[in-house]
């Protein structure tokens, strides 16, 4: 059993007529956002803000609805997979690097469901290493920067290039380890001159659907 699609077509079933819905990205979300396609195909009613330039030419071939952030005062529900949860709902986000579409769109939510296989849930966040936006200005400094903080950070790249992002930033990825605190990391990140945002996504994330072997776990808080 594909885990992930279990995974990403159960959050589906939190989507109701008239609902704005935040479309996350990743391997994960994908399997929701084909899911929502079959369903307005069947007559559900909803308008979607995806996460992502990728996303939202996923949910255009899918015939999905589309609205911008600006158009609503406030979204629903986004549903968005993740690299880690902790046991606090604590996440690392941005293995796609989309992780700075991703938080403003989790942060403008009424609810954020989390969609992962087994295999994202830790008991502390910090092995997978931690997405960090910065500008793509002086970014060897703000790499220099982040490393005073405890990890080794290295510039993402793609095809041999530096990867840039929907925002043309860069990614640095940041092997922590271990994040014993993740709420005073995230603060400490964003202070920094030119990181534009960090894929720690704290107290956020509502509910968490875990796709297991046989089943599908729905994990609240
Ligand atoms: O944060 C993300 C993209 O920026 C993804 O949601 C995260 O990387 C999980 O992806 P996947 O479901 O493919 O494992």
């Amino acid at each position: 059993m594909n885990l992930k699609q279990v995974a990403g077509e159960k959050a589906a079933s939190y989507i109701k007529d008239g609902m704005i819905v935040g479309l996350g990205t990743g391997s994960t979300a994908y399997y929701f956002t084909k899911k929502i396609g079959e369903l307005v195909k069947e007559g559900l009613k909803v308008k979607c803000i995806p996460t992502s330039k990728d996303t939202k030419k996923l949910a255009k071939e899918w015939n999905i609805p589309l609205t911008e952030l600006a158009q609503v005062d406030h979204i629903d529900v986004t549903v968005d997979g993740a690299d880690e949860v902790d046991p606090d709902f604590n996440l690392i986000k941005g293995g796609g690097g989309a992780l700075l579409r991703e938080k403003i769109i989790a942060y403008a939510s009424k609810k954020l469901i989390i969609v992962v296989d087994k295999t994202k849930m830790v008991e502390i966040l910090g092995k997978f290493p931690l997405p960090v936006e910065v500008t793509t200005f002086a970014w060897e400094n703000t790499l220099s920067q982040i490393e005073r903080l405890g990890c080794k950070a290295t510039l993402r790249r793609s095809a041999d290039q530096p990867f840039i992002t929907d925002n043309d930033n860069y990614i640095l990825d940041c092997q922590f380890d271990k994040i014993e605190n993740p709420a005073e990391l995230n603060s400490k990140l964003n202070q920094i001159p030119g990181v534009v945002e960090n894929g720690l996504f704290i107290d956020m994330a509502d509910l968490v659907v875990v796709g297991k072997d046989t089943t599908v776990e729905i994990v609240e808080k």
